[in-house]
């Protein structure tokens, strides 16, 4: 049985970078490496180095450009984030959305570069046709419940069931689902309803330990996998 996918977006939370950046980076891979658990951390380009540096479990930027070489002031281009160290990118998140477009070049150039990409979705309808793109995977968010508290799992589970459907039309294409995700049960009903696993955001970078809460839903996730072995 393949792993959980447990991927924590940073966003730009006060401990996503510096110092506090590192602190919880350690921790969350000492979790990874505890239980043998792949953990995707995405986190500020600016940390993007030196989180590379340090740590073995893969680092994603949170978004790029879809743009080449040349005039292009504050750009972050695919080439830039690979340099830097990243395993790959998370793309069209709802608060940094980019066009359809713009998508389908930046998945290209990512797999090029040999990087992985994670979609997001804010709708189910959306899940097949972004999935057409190939990237590894979409992460399916409600916008309205992002950093609510209250997890897509428990508060619109027919939109996992109903993305999970829709992934199924295009081969190796991972569905994860995220919005709101904050204990260890939310964790086990994604996966429970279809998902391949989990993004979150606020529970782990809010929180005041951490480590905790990632291992509940490590724990919780492999539970759930076996159940459906
Ligand atoms: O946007 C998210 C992950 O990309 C989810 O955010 P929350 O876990 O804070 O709801």
């Amino acid at each position: 049985m393949k792993p959980p996918i447990i991927l924590i977006n940073y966003k730009a939370y006060e401990n996503s970078y510096g110092e506090k950046g590192v602190e919880i980076s350690k921790k969350i891979e000492k979790v990874s490496k505890d239980y043998g658990v792949p953990i995707i951390i995405s986190v500020p380009a600016t940390m993007i180095y030196k989180l590379s540096q340090i740590l073995e479990i893969p680092v994603y930027a949170q978004h790029v450009d879809a743009l080449r070489h040349g005039a292009h002031t504050g750009a972050i281009l695919p080439e830039m984030i690979k340099d830097a160290g990243a395993k790959g990118s998370l793309l069209n998140h709802s608060e940094r959305k980019i066009r359809l477009d713009e998508i389908h070049e930046a998945v290209t150039r990512i797999r090029d570069l040999g990087l992985e990409s994670v979609v997001c979705a804010d709708s189910y309808e959306l899940v097949h046709p972004l999935a057409l793109l190939r990237p590894n995977a979409i992460l399916i968010e409600p916008p309205e419940l992002i950093g609510s508290g209250r997890a897509v799992s428990k508060e619109k589970p027919e939109v996992i069931t109903r993305a999970v459907n829709e992934i199924k039309k295009v081969e190796g294409v991972y569905l994860i689902a995220g919005a709101g995700i904050t204990t260890g049960e939310d964790v086990y009903k994604a996966i429970e309803l279809g998902a391949d696993g989990i993004g979150v955001a606020s529970a782990v970078m809010k929180s005041s330990t951490p480590e905790k809460i990632v291992e509940d839903f490590v724990i919780n996730a492999l539970k759930a996998i076996d159940k459906k072995k």
